[in-house]
């Protein structure tokens, strides 16, 4: 498209209205002269100033507004964009944008539609673009970190550099093909060609082999509350979440949806998930909550399996009641064994997730005690085990209850009251702990998204091939142009149409 016939866009590209101020964005050939439509006077070039803005039919003034004008190609688009700054009112934008509707050029741009342009105009890849989506989106300081690296072109400025080395390869394939009949090109195109493409192979390879960490900190360590009914999961979600983000009520089976949460603990990204209490159930709506607890537990990274500390019937047996931790029948969460923090990670390779235990309703015992072995007793009535300290492996045997070891060989044991809150900022400093051992070094992977690995994935093995071919030239320039068109496609260089809509779907309209 030339680019007079090119639309010219606009939207509002600040957050929700009423706000303080509202940016309304205008991006492309008539963006100058929008300006002019609604009274403006274009400012210097990237130099702000002050405008009245006047609706162009009417000429009454809306609003008094900060104007900018970047004359393309050195704008953010790379087109003519211009800005207007104006009080964050909703009639205020209402009226602007509704103003700028009216110029001929110009229409509302769609969701994505400026860094789309961006894109299209070289002023981004595709992998900045992604990373520039994740900088909106990110949450905490470590997301924040990793966006803006690959929005300024970590993966990007790499993927370019082997798809160049990729080509050079290619290319002394391809001679020593054209010149094959002719004498005097030298035997050995072929060997450094290999050498290329096995240096590539292991730079890949290494990139890949990154215990996909990347993906990691950009979706957050996910932690599932689990456990039977009504032992307090969704009061400690609450407590952790600082709202009332669950129900909680004293009917067992209140939760069925999962509850999600993201926390921010130290700079490091972490979804919270809250799930049904687990039990036998004929309620088919409960048996779906269950099977969704079951289904999200067993892919989380962490589990907290919460039990009352007091049994099913804790605060019902009163005073004399010393069954302080009871064993839930068919817990399926098996605590991971050795597996301890320090080891936990990516790649740790344990089977299923790491469990800490959460005894709740501590306040309902009263007399839990940990005697100079370091074991829980209920022999005093002062609340010592709610000393902030998190259990860390008590020794089984200790602990017995009908003769069974309550306590098995678990990572960490916390007795807390979800209620009161008592134990809790143990739980979360131990919490964040885990998360910046399981996240550290996380920031500085390459690959931050499912389609960098699969695209990487499809190089890597491209080489393979063409490293294990022997003596057939035109097998291995075809595994190399393979490589080298899916290096084009990870920055968008080549043949994108059809992930483009994937990518900018995501955006929101002023983007
Ligand atoms: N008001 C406002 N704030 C904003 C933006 C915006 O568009 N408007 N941005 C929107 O994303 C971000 C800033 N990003 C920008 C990126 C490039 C250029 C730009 O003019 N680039 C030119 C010139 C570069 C230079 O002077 O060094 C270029 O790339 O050629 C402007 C903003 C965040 N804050
Ligand atoms: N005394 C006391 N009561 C608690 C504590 N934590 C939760 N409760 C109460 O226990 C009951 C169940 O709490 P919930 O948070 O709804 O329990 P849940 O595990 O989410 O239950 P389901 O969603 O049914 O599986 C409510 O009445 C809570 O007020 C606690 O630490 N101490
Ligand atoms: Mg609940």
């Amino acid at each position: 498209m030339s680019d007079d016939l090119r639309p010219t866009i606009f939207a509002l590209s600040s957050g929700r209205v009423p706000a303080a101020i509202a940016v309304i964005r205008i991006s492309g050939p008539r963006a100058g002269d929008a300006l002019t439509a609604l009274g403006v006077k274009t400012p210097e070039p990237r130099k702000a100033g002050l405008a009245r803005v006047r609706d162009p039919q009417s000429g009454e003034i809306i609003d008094e507004a900060l104007a900018l004008w970047f004359p393309g190609p050195n704008s953010e688009t790379g087109e003519h964009v211009a800005e207007l700054q104006l009080h964050g009112g909703r009639a205020v934008v209402a009226a602007t944008l509704a103003a700028l509707g009216k110029i001929e050029g110009l229409r509302p741009a769609e969701a994505g539609e400026f860094t789309r342009r961006a894109f299209e105009n070289g002023k981004l890849d595709l992998t900045a673009v992604e990373g520039l989506a994740d900088l909106v989106g990110a949450e905490t300081e470590a997301q924040r970190r990793q966006a803006f690296r690959q929005m300024k072109g970590a993966l990007g400025r790499r993927a370019e550099t082997w798809r160049e080395r990729l080509i050079q390869a290619l290319a002394l394939v391809e001679a020593r093909i054209d010149f094959s009949d002719e004498g005097d090109v030298p035997e050995d195109l072929v060997r450094p060609a290999l050498e290329i493409a096995r240096t590539l192979a292991a730079e890949i390879g290494g990139a890949l082999n990154d215990g996909t960490r990347g993906e990691r900190l950009r979706e957050g360590l996910v932690v599932a509350i689990a456990g039977p009914p009504n032992a307090g999961k969704s009061t400690l979600l609450n407590r952790i979440a600082r709202r009332e983000a669950a129900i909680v009520s004293p009917y067992a089976g209140t939760t069925r949806d999962v509850i999600e949460v993201h926390l921010d603990l130290d700079g490091w990204p972490v979804t919270l998930l809250d799930t049904a209490g687990i039990r036998e159930t004929d309620d088919p709506v409960e048996m779906e909550g269950v099977r969704r607890a079951q289904d999200r537990a067993a892919g989380a990274d962490l589990v907290l399996w919460v039990e009352d500390a007091g049994g099913p019937q804790a605060g019902e047996g009163g005073p004399g009641n010393t069954t302080m931790v009871q064993r839930g029948d068919g817990v399926p969460f098996r605590p991971g064994g050795a597996a301890g923090a320090a080891s936990a990670g990516p790649g740790a390779g344990q089977n299923g997730p790491i469990s800490w235990r959460v005894h709740n309703k501590a306040d309902l015992l009263g007399h839990f005690k940990r005697n100079d072995f370091g074991f829980i007793t209920n022999l005093n009535n002062e609340s010592v085990l709610l000393s902030n300290e998190p259990l860390k492996n008590v020794v089984n045997q200790s602990l017995l209850h009908n003769n069974e070891p309550i306590i098995e060989n678990i990572e960490h044991e916390f007795i807390i009251s979800a209620g009161t809150g008592e134990g809790v900022d143990a739980l979360l400093r131990a919490l964040t702990d885990f998360t910046a051992k399981f996240l550290a070094g996380t920031e500085s992977g390459l690959i931050t998204r499912e389609r960098h690995r699969l695209v990487l994935s499809q190089v890597y093995q491209a080489l393979t091939r063409a490293l294990s071919l022997t003596g057939q030239e035109d097998l291995l320039a075809e595994e190399l142009r393979t490589a080298a068109a899916a290096l084009g496609r990870l920055t968008g260089r080549v043949d994108v149409e059809d992930i483009l809509d994937v990518i900018f779907r995501d955006f929101c309209i002023g983007k």
